[in-house]
């Protein structure tokens, strides 16, 4: 159990790296014989998770303090890979082990194997694949090869599974068509064309409904992987109701879908400063805010303590989607955060954020790193704390997040620890 008490915060930290960065320059590495380089990676859970996956295919990894490098051999894969509790990694990583010839079971523990997984498998059959699943949650069974060819992909529930595809589809040998219907979290499609660009090669994007894709040899990757603005938007909100705090290591034009933070920040009437590299927010008298999270869904436990601490009620929409993340968030946010005094209603697509007298209390995270963080966040600035039951889950996304919170004077005591 860890308990955040009421604090003024004030101070300047860098924002640990970004999970969804990290995870595609590893995976887009794996396909490239030659040496990649990347800086800065995230050491989150779910990156280690997918560095594990491409340990696996065979990849030559070699991980130094603030980097890794690898070289995409494709010699030896295994027949088992474990993906722990990371949803991109298993969308991400099934088409690509598609590509070898050989049967290979893909799963992951706890919340991973309650995740749907069932829309991979008829696009995959069209092209060549046999996927065996457990009724449409994990473990996976993948009977290869992957070829190219024409194909249609349901992006309703998640856009993780296109983002496997169009990094797969770049090593087969004929040209390929994806036709995507109803594409959700839209930025992370931006998030892997761009990578895949900086290795040489474009892929033809109409509108987010056609992707074409020409088999390509890659190039080797070498990036620094910017600050996470899914870690940030907690720290931002902080400053935004709780003092004053100034998040280093972030792009202000990053690509990033939670960058959308930055718009709910300014539609609320926060103070914003925005540099070079820097972002940083300022204790303000906070209206309301309205918001679609169809293309940022991550962002929507960072916000729920602004539109608690708003002088009126905040609408976000397109949450339908948030049932099927670490938890069932919607019902997770609503039962949770009123026992703290937070008051949230929901629908089937919307939820309303009321003005609250955040009185604190004991609360679970559920294990969803994102709930453990929103309820910290809430803590700062409650009467009498807030404590956390199952707060390690932070390190899926956001190892440091405590020590960090702590470096911002927030007052975090550990039961039975320092
Ligand atoms: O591609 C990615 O890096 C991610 C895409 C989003 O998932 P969905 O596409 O399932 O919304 C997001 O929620 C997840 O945390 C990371
Ligand atoms: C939903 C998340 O990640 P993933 O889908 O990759 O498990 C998240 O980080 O909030």
């Amino acid at each position: 159990m860890i308990k955040v008490l009421p604090s003024e915060i004030s101070g300047t930290i860098k924002i640990n790296p970004s999970k969804s960065i990290t995870q595609r320059a590893y995976a887009i590495a794996s396909l490239c014989n030659e040496k990649s380089v990347i800086l800065n990676p995230s050491n989150s859970d779910d990156s280690l998770s997918s560095l594990n996956i491409v340990k696996g295919m065979g990849s030559i990894v070699e991980r130094y303090e603030n980097s890794v490098e690898i070289i995409g051999l494709k010699r030896e894969v295994k027949e088992k890979f474990n993906c722990n509790e990371a949803g991109l990694c298993i969308r991400m990583f099934t088409p690509i082990l598609s590509l070898f010839e050989k049967e290979i079971e893909i799963t992951g523990k706890n919340s991973l194997l309650k995740r749907p997984v069932g829309m991979m498998v008829k696009p995959l059959e069209r092209l060549g694949v046999i996927l065996e699943t457990n009724n449409g949650y994990p473990p996976i069974k993948i009977k290869g090869k992957l070829k190219g060819g024409y194909t249609e992909v349901d992006g309703s529930i998640t856009s993780q599974f296109l983002t496997g595809l169009l990094i797969a589809l770049t090593q087969v040998e004929e040209n390929s068509e994806i036709k995507v219907k109803n594409l959700t979290s839209k930025p992370y499609i931006d998030l892997t064309l761009d990578l895949l660009e900086k290795t040489g090669v474009t892929i033809e994007n109409r509108n987010y409904e056609t992707f074409f894709i020409k088999p390509k040899k890659l190039k080797p990757l070498n990036i620094k992987v910017e600050g996470d603005f899914s870690s940030a938007c907690f720290m931002l909100v902080s400053g935004a109701i709780g003092g004053k705090v100034r998040v280093e290591n972030l792009n202000p034009d990053s690509k990033q879908a939670d960058r959308e933070i930055l718009n709910i920040l300014l539609q609320s009437g926060c103070k914003i400063k925005i540099g070079e590299n820097f972002i940083e927010t300022e204790q303000s008298t906070i209206r309301n805010f309205e918001i679609d999270v169809t293309n940022c869904p991550d962002i929507v436990p960072s916000i729920i303590p602004l539109g608690a601490k708003g002088e009126k009620p905040s609408k976000i929409y397109g949450i339908s989607r948030l049932r099927f993340k670490e938890s069932n968030r919607v019902e997770g946010l609503i039962e949770e955060f009123s026992k703290i005094g937070v008051k949230i209603e929901a629908d089937e697509n919307s939820m309303t954020v009321y003005p609250s007298n955040i009185i604190g209390g004991k609360a679970d995270s559920r294990n969803d790193h994102r709930l453990a963080m929103a309820l910290a966040v809430c803590g700062l600035v409650s009467k009498n704390g807030v404590e956390i039951e199952n707060y390690k889950c932070v390190s899926k996304s956001y190892p440091n997040f405590f020590e960090d919170l702590r470096k911002l004077k927030g007052k975090v005591i550990i039961e039975g620890g320092k």
